[in-house]
């Protein structure tokens, strides 16, 4: 299992867990809209660094904005199984390909 499954698995566990003890719990308990509203400053905070150049902290935003991503996805009961599924879909498939494709 990589630590991606794991946090994953954590999230979905924290459902029911009590909002004074689990941050993942309190964000879910206040619904979808605030999770989308936090993984939102997590982007930004993650493109400030990207655009600053620190690799550290870049890393450290992304962590973050990971986390966040998929809090706001098991609000909306999208699991990360769900994503890879997504992911495997569009494998070997260019982007540009698709993009020229569209109508
Ligand atoms: N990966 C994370 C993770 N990343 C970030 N965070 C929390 O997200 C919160 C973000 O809050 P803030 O916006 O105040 O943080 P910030 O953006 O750094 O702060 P500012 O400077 O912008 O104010 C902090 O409390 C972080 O600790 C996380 N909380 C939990 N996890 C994972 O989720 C698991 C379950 O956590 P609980 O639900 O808390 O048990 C943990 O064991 C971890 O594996």
């Amino acid at each position: 299992m990589s630590a991606l499954d794991r946090l994953a698995a954590t999230i979905a566990a924290r459902r029911d867990a009590d909002p004074e003890t689990s941050w993942t719990a309190r964000l879910l308990a206040q619904g979808p809209e605030k999770c989308a509203e936090k993984f939102g400053e997590e982007a930004i905070e993650a493109v400030i660094e990207a655009v600053r150049g620190d690799r550290a902290r870049l890393t450290a935003e992304a962590a973050d904005a990971l986390f966040h991503l998929l809090v706001m996805c098991a609000a909306r009961d999208v699991s990360l199984a769900d994503i890879e599924a997504e992911l495997a879909r569009r494998e070997g498939r260019s982007g540009i390909d698709e993009k020229s494709a569209r109508r």
